[in-house]
C-alpha cells in the first residue's frame, strides 16, 4: 500500500469524504497530473478536495449521492451530515428559534484560513448520510431534520400554513383539520428523487436493512432515539440505530469490490493505485464504522467480541477472552451449555417483538453467559444461582464489542475476495438488529467448533460451518456463518413515523410531527396504537355479561344528553352527565378533579392493607402503602346502551378529534405535543394509550433492562383500588407507552399549572381496576401551545427507585426548581407520601 495514497485518504477522511469518492477523484487526478503527487499533495490536498467537490456538483456524478459534512461554525470543525440538516432548516424561510449563520464551505474556509482543522474538531467518525441533493451543503436549505414526507404523497408546497391533511390524498376520509398553524411550523418539502433512498428520504425512524444498495444508503439518523443522544452506554435504541453499522455490504464496501481488490487490470499505475486505494479505503471505512464500547477502566478483566462482515457474504464473530483467562477459577465453558444459558436468559430478558432490540446488547449477554459458565465458583452463576443477592453477584466482565473488520482479514478473506469461496449469489450475512436475533441462538455450535489460537493462547474463535440447518450453508472459509437472503425472513415490524401522520391512519385526524429545533433528534421508535393492549398477564375482561342494567342504558335512544332525565350512565357522576352538550367536561366536575390533583391530601386517600404496588417492588417485605387518591370517574355509555355513537356521553371512545402535532421542544424536554387549534376548557384531547401491564411485569421488565432502556412514564391505574379489596397481581395495572402507545406518550410534564388533566373514564367494563385515562384541557389553550400534564412527580422523593428528570417545565410553580437542598434533606428523611403520583418515574 502506497504511503501517498494512504496519506491522501487520511487527509480526505478528516473532511469526512467517503473513500469511494476519494478514490475516484484521486484516480482522475493521478491521470490528469500524470501520477505526479506533488500537485495532489499541495495545500493539504486541496486539489483532491476540489476534485471531489466538483464531482459532487457534476450532474454526471454517479458515485452516489453522498454528501460531505459541513463546517460547524461553533466548533470550528466539521459536523455530521445530520447536523447539517439543522443549518438547512434554519436557513429556510421558516422561523428558527436559534438562527445560526450558514457556515462557509469547509474547503473554502480552509483556504481562507490556510489551515486544516485540527483532528479533534473533525467529524471523522461521523456517519456519512446519503443526500439526494447534489447541491453544496450551504445550498441545501429545504430539508427538515430528517423528517420526510412519504414518497407516495402528492406534491406539497412548502407553506407553513398548509394544512397537514391537504397533502395526503389517500386519507380523504379523515377529518380535515384546519386549525390555525403556528407560523413557524415546517412542512417538510417533498424531494425530487425517488429511487435511491438515502436515509433521510425514508419516513423517519425507518431503517430497513437494504441489502441491495450501498452502505451509504442505510445509515440512519445518528441519534436515532433520545437514548443515544442523552444516555451513555448501550441503549435499547442502539440496537436500531447502530446495528446498521454492522452492515458492510455491496460495491462500496472496502473489501467488497472484487475488481477493486483483485481486479486483473493492473496494467498501469492508476490501477495499481486503485488496488492500494481499495485497501486504504477499506481501512477508512472500517474506522468510520467501527463501534467500540469503551471498557470500564475499573474492570480488571476484559474480553472482546468482534463482529464483522464482508460484502462477499461473510460474518465473523470472534470472542476473545483476553485477560479473562488469567482470572482465577475461569475455564472455557462448553459452548452448548453457554448457548442454552444464553437462550434462557434471552427468553427472560427480551420481548422479542419490541422495536428496540439491540444485537450488541444480545451479544453482551452472550459473553456474560459465557463468563458465567466458565467461572467455577457456583455463586457466580446467573439469576437462578443467586443473581438477586448482591453479595453473590458475578463480577462484571467488560467485553469490547467491535465491528473491526480486522477479524475478517485474519481468516481467509483473500480466498473469499478472490472468488474462491462458493458463496451463493444472494447470500448476505449481516442484517439489522431484529433479523440477527435468531442467529446466535439457533446455530448448532459444538464444542469441537471451538478453537483456540495457540499463538495468542487467548483468542477463541467460534466456527459455524457445515450446518444442517437449511438456513445455513457452509463456506470454504473459517469461522463464518451464512444465511441465505431468500431463506431469511425480514422483520417488517419496525415502526415507521410518517411526518404527516404519526398515527399511521389509526386516528380520525392526522397528527403531524415536526422538528424545527435540531436535526440530531429523531423521534423515538414505538408502535402507534390507538387503544390499550394487554401486554401479557393483565386481567382485563370486557364482557357484556359483566355489565348490569345499573351500568348501562339499554332503553335510551340517540343522544342521552338530549333526554330530560339523565340515564343510568350518569349515576356515577351524581345523576348528572359529566359532559356538556358541546362535548366538554363540565366546569364543576373539572374543578373537583383539578383540586384533587393540586391538593391530594384534602381529598380521600385509600391505603391498601396489602399494596400491590409495594408488593411488586418487594414481595417479601413490602413497604406500607403510601396511599392512593380515590378519584372521580366519568362513565360513558357503551355497547349495551341503546344510544347512538353520537351520544353526548360518548366522548373519549370516539377518539381524538383535535388537531395535534408532535414537535421537538426547544427547552430540552425532548419531543412534545401541541395543539394546532384553540381549545376551550374541558376539551377532550386524547387518551393515555399503552400496553396494559401488571405492576409486577413493569418492575420485572425494568429490573431486566439493565437500566439503559428509557421508559416513558408508565401510568398507574390506581384510581379505584380502594373499592376492590385486596387486588391480585393481575388486577394491579398500569399503562406503559414506551413500546406501544399513542400520541399521549409525547406529552411532557409541567408542575402544577399544566393545561391538561387526566381523568379516569369507565367505558367497557365496570371493573375499575382497568379504565381509560383521558386528558382534558384545564383552561383555554391557544393554537400552537404545548400540551402538558402534571406527572405528579415528587422531585424531593430521593427514595424513589428511579431518579426523576431535571424539570424544565418553566412553570413558576415548578417543584423541582423550588426545592432547596435543605428541603431535600428533610424530605428524604421523612419519606412523605405522594398520593397524586399516578405516573411512575422510571428513567
Ligand atoms: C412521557 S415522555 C414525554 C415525551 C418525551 N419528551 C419524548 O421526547 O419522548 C417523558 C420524558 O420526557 C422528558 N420530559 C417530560 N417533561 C419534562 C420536563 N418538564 N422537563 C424535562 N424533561 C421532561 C423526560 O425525559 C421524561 O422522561
Amino acid at each position: 500500500m502506497g504511503s501517498k495514497t494512504n496519506a491522501a485518504f487520511k487527509a480526505m477522511k478528516k473532511f469526512g469524504f467517503p473513500p469511494e469518492k476519494v478514490k475516484r477523484a484521486l484516480k482522475n487526478l493521478l491521470k490528469v497530473y500524470d501520477n505526479n503527487w506533488v500537485f495532489i499533495e499541495a495545500e493539504n490536498y486541496s486539489a483532491l478536495a476540489d476534485a471531489i467537490l466538483e464531482m459532487e456538483e457534476s450532474k454526471d456524478d454517479d458515485v452516489g449521492q453522498q454528501s460531505h459534512p459541513v463546517l460547524n461554525s461553533d466548533m470550528g470543525g466539521f459536523e455530521s451530515p445530520s447536523k447539517r440538516q439543522k443549518h438547512n432548516m434554519e436557513s429556510s424561510n421558516q422561523v428558527s428559534p436559534n438562527p445560526e449563520p450558514i457556515p462557509p464551505h469547509p474547503i473554502a474556509r480552509d483556504r481562507q484560513s490556510d489551515a486544516i482543522p485540527s483532528q479533534s474538531n473533525l467529524g471523522t467518525k461521523s456517519l456519512h448520510v446519503a443526500c439526494r441533493s447534489k447541491q453544496l451543503p450551504s445550498e441545501q436549505r429545504h430539508n427538515t431534520s430528517g423528517l420526510k414526507e412519504p414518497k407516495t404523497e402528492p406534491d406539497v408546497n412548502n407553506s407553513c400554513m398548509k394544512d397537514v391533511n391537504e397533502s395526503v390524498g389517500d386519507k380523504s376520509q379523515k377529518k380535515n383539520v384546519t386549525g390555525p398553524r403556528p407560523s413557524n411550523l415546517v412542512q417538510p418539502k417533498p424531494e425530487p428523487f425517488t429511487d435511491e433512498i438515502p436515509s433521510f428520504e425514508v419516513p423517519i425512524a425507518v431503517v430497513y436493512p437494504d441489502v441491495t444498495s450501498s452502505h451509504q444508503n442505510h445509515i440512519p439518523c445518528p441519534s436515532w432515539e433520545e437514548g443515544i443522544s442523552r444516555e451513555e452506554g448501550i441503549s435499547r435504541e442502539e440496537g436500531i440505530s447502530r446495528e446498521e453499522d454492522l452492515f458492510v455490504h455491496g460495491e462500496t464496501s472496502p473489501v467488497g469490490s472484487r475488481s477493486n481488490v483483485l481486479g486483473a487490470h493492473t496494467s498501469d499505475n492508476v490501477d495499481a493505485a486503485d488496488e492500494e486505494m481499495a485497501a486504504v479505503s477499506g481501512q477508512v471505512f472500517e474506522e468510520q464504522r467501527s463501534l467500540e464500547l469503551v471498557p470500564d477502566p475499573g474492570s480488571s478483566f476484559t474480553g472482546n467480541l468482534e463482529i464483522a462482515s464482508s460484502s462477499a457474504g461473510e460474518v465473523k464473530l470472534s470472542l476473545a477472552c483476553g485477560s479473562l483467562l488469567n482470572r482465577p477459577g475461569f475455564h472455557v465453558p462448553n459452548i452448548d451449555e453457554v448457548l442454552k444459558l444464553f437462550e434462557e436468559k434471552c427468553l427472560k430478558s427480551y420481548r422479542i417483538v419490541e422495536p428496540s432490540f439491540s444485537f450488541k446488547k444480545l451479544m453482551k449477554e452472550f459473553c456474560q453467559a459465557f463468563v458465567e459458565l466458565g467461572t467455577d465458583d457456583c455463586t457466580n452463576k446467573l439469576e437462578e444461582h443467586g443473581d438477586d443477592d448482591s453479595t453473590n453477584k458475578p463480577e462484571e466482565i467488560h467485553f469490547n464489542v467491535t465491528t473491526d473488520i480486522d477479524v475478517l482479514k485474519c481468516f481467509n478473506l483473500r480466498n473469499v475476495l478472490s472468488g474462491a469461496s462458493c458463496l451463493p449469489e444472494n447470500t448476505i450475512i449481516s442484517k439489522s438488529a431484529s433479523n440477527v436475533l435468531p442467529v446466535p441462538c439457533s446455530l448448532p455450535i459444538s464444542p469441537s467448533d471451538l478453537q483456540t489460537d495457540d499463538n495468542s493462547g487467548k483468542r477463541i474463535d467460534i466456527e459455524w460451518k457445515g450446518s444442517e440447518d437449511p438456513k445455513l450453508s457452509s463456506l470454504d472459509s473459517d469461522g463464518l456463518a451464512l444465511i441465505r437472503l431468500d431463506q431469511f425472513a425480514f422483520d417488517d415490524t419496525r415502526p415507521l413515523h410518517d411526518v404527516n401522520d404519526i398515527s399511521k391512519g389509526e386516528e380520525k385526524v392526522q397528527i403531524s410531527i415536526v422538528n424545527e429545533v435540531s436535526s440530531e433528534e429523531c423521534p423515538p421508535t414505538f408502535h402507534y396504537i390507538p387503544r390499550n393492549i394487554v401486554y401479557q398477564n393483565a386481567y382485563v375482561n370486557f364482557s357484556l355479561a359483566r355489565i348490569g342494567h345499573e351500568d348501562c342504558c339499554p332503553g335510551c335512544f340517540g343522544d342521552c344528553l338530549a333526554s330530560s332525565i339523565p340515564c343510568a350512565c350518569a349515576r356515577e357522576t351524581g345523576g348528572e352527565f359529566a359532559y356538556t352538550t358541546d362535548g366538554l367536561v363540565k366546569t364543576k366536575f373539572l374543578d373537583v378533579c383539578m383540586s384533587m390533583n393540586q391538593n391530594p391530601h384534602m381529598h380521600r386517600l385509600f391505603y391498601c392493607h396489602d399494596c400491590p404496588l409495594e408488593r411488586s417492588k418487594n414481595d417479601v417485605e413490602p413497604e406500607r402503602c403510601k396511599g392512593h387518591l380515590v378519584r372521580k370517574f366519568i362513565k360513558e355509555c357503551w355497547s349495551k346502551c341503546g344510544c347512538s355513537m353520537q351520544c353526548g356521553n360518548r366522548v373519549v371512545q370516539r377518539g381524538i378529534t383535535c388537531n395535534l402535532q408532535v414537535f421537538l421542544t426547544s427547552e430540552g424536554k425532548g419531543w412534545g405535543l401541541r395543539t394546532l387549534q384553540d381549545l376551550p376548557r374541558g376539551t377532550f384531547v386524547c387518551e393515555y394509550v399503552g400496553e396494559i401491564l401488571t405492576n409486577t411485569e413493569l418492575y420485572e421488565l425494568n429490573a431486566g433492562n439493565s437500566g439503559n432502556e428509557k421508559h416513558t412514564y408508565p401510568v398507574l391505574l390506581d384510581a379505584d383500588w380502594g373499592s376492590e379489596g385486596v387486588l391480585k397481581d393481575e388486577e394491579a395495572l398500569c399503562l406503559d407507552a414506551t413500546f406501544y402507545g399513542n400520541v399521549a406518550r409525547f406529552i411532557n410534564h409541567r408542575c402544577s399549572d399544566a393545561n391538561l388533566i387526566e381523568i379516569p373514564v369507565e367505558v367497557e367494563t365496570p371493573d375499575r381496576h382497568y379504565y381509560h385515562l383521558a386528558f382534558f384541557t384545564t383552561s383555554i389553550v391557544s393554537a400552537s401551545e404545548e400540551l402538558t400534564w402534571d406527572y405528579g412527580i415528587d422531585f424531593d422523593d430521593v427514595n424513589h427507585p428511579v431518579k426523576a428528570f431535571r424539570c424544565r417545565c418553566g412553570s413558576k410553580y415548578c417543584r423541582d426548581a423550588k426545592r432547596s437542598s435543605r428541603a431535600k434533606r428533610l424530605l428524604s428523611m421523612s419519606s412523605v407520601p405522594t398520593p397524586k403520583s399516578t405516573a411512575l418515574v422510571l428513567r
